[in-house]
Formats: C-alpha cells, sequence, structure tokens
C-alpha cells in the first residue's frame, strides 16, 4: 500500500483548522506510517498547552521550539507529520520540509470559520472578527503554501476516508510526475 513512497516522510501544512491533524491521522494509519503533530510534540516537551505558552514565552519563542521539533522528527522515515499553520513562515523549515513530500490542505476560510469558531486553543485567532484574521494571515502565507508538492482543494460533502484516499492518490500522481 505505501512502497510508492518508500519511506518518505508526509508533511501536512496548511492554515489552523485546514485538518492537518484529523487528516494526518488517517494518512498515517492507511500508511502504515507514524504520527506525530508538532503542536502537541511542543506541549508534551514544555508541559504547557500552546495558548499558554504563548502568553508566557511569546509567539517568537513557540517559533524555535516549532522549528527544533521538526528539525529533530526530519531524520527519521515513514513519518506523517501535522505541522502548524505557521511552520512555513521560516526558511530554515523548508530545508526539512523539502526532504518530504509536502501536502497542502487548501480549505476556503468560510469553512476554516465555522470548523474554529468555538475553539479557544489558537491564540493567533483570539479575539474579534475570526474570519478577518482567517484571511489576513491567509493572504500572507498563501504563496507559502503554494509551494508544496501536493494541493489538495477543499470539496464539499467528501468524507474524511474520502479525502484520505484521495489525498493517497495526489501524492501517487505527483511522485509519478517527478
Ligand atoms: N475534512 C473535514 N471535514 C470536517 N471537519 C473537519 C475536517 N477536518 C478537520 N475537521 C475539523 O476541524 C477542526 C480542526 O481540525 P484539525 O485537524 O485540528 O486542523 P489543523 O490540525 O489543521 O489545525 C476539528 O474540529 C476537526 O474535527
Ligand atoms: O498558524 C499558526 O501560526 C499556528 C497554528 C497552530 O497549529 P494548527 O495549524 O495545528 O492549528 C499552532 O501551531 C499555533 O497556534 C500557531
Amino acid at each position: 500500500m505505501n512502497d510508492f513512497l518508500k519511506g518518505t516522510n508526509l508533511y501536512l501544512i496548511g492554515m489552523m483548522g485546514a485538518g492537518k491533524t484529523t487528516v494526518g491521522q488517517r494518512l498515517a494509519a492507511e500508511l502504515d506510517y507514524r504520527f506525530f503533530d508538532t503542536d502537541a510534540v511542543i506541549e508534551q516537551v514544555t508541559g504547557l498547552p500552546i495558548r499558554e505558552l504563548f502568553a508566557q514565552l511569546g509567539e517568537a519563542e513557540f517559533r524555535k521550539l516549532e522549528s527544533q521539533v521538526l528539525a529533530e522528527l526530519s531524520p527519521y522515515m515513514r513519518l506523517t507529520i501535522a505541522t502548524g499553520g505557521g511552520i512555513i513562515l521560516k526558511r530554515e523549515n523548508w530545508s526539512h520540509l523539502r526532504h518530504g513530500i509536502v501536502v497542502w490542505l487548501d480549505v476556503p476560510v468560510e469553512h476554516l470559520q465555522v470548523r474554529l469558531q468555538a475553539d479557544d486553543t489558537r491564540p493567533l485567532l483570539q479575539g474579534t472578527d475570526l474570519t478577518v484574521k482567517l484571511q489576513t494571515l491567509l493572504e500572507e502565507r498563501q504563496a507559502l503554501y503554494a509551494q508544496a508538492d501536493v494541493r489538495i482543494c477543499y470539496q464539499a460533502e467528501e468524507t474524511l476516508e474520502q479525502l484520505t484516499m484521495r489525498t493517497i492518490e495526489e501524492i501517487k500522481q505527483a511522485l509519478k510526475a517527478v
């Protein structure tokens, strides 16, 4: 089922709420890969929820930890890694991402907004006007997300199972095209 990958790591990128964790877990199970979520690793290492970490140490410190976690995970093989939405911001992170297959889960802001409106775990989205915050972040980041090897565009009424299988198929096609 996963021979076509030859053990290459998969990195899921995209906006907060795009489904990197949700889809990443399913992909890992389907491909018999191990799954990691960089935010979850940071929380384990520091003993702090991401929201607390931002409040106590600030975003710059969080970004350093995020880069460290990515650097620690990347030498291993057969991993599916759900990254934090801002991982694409640092050039040094791309040197790790580029060793694997980078998959962008591209979900329109209107759907992200619905998924995240009752969520208080993402510090960059706290306060008023979630839609404007998401739109602004997406505008800043879109060109970086677009550097992915594979882009999976949102499709309405698709089950998680269908989305997972479509993602695997798109990765296969991308590898054939190399
Ligand atoms: N394909 C999907 N369809 C509907 N809801 C989804 C889908 N993927 C994720 N979600 C929901 O959106 C929220 C954010 O998903 P999550 O996987 O944590 O995103 P990310 O890791 O990209 O921030 C969760 O409540 C999750 O259940
Ligand atoms: O987009 C971002 O800058 C962030 C995304 C979050 O991860 P998810 O994309 O998994 O929500 C988390 O790393 C932090 O709150 C910052």
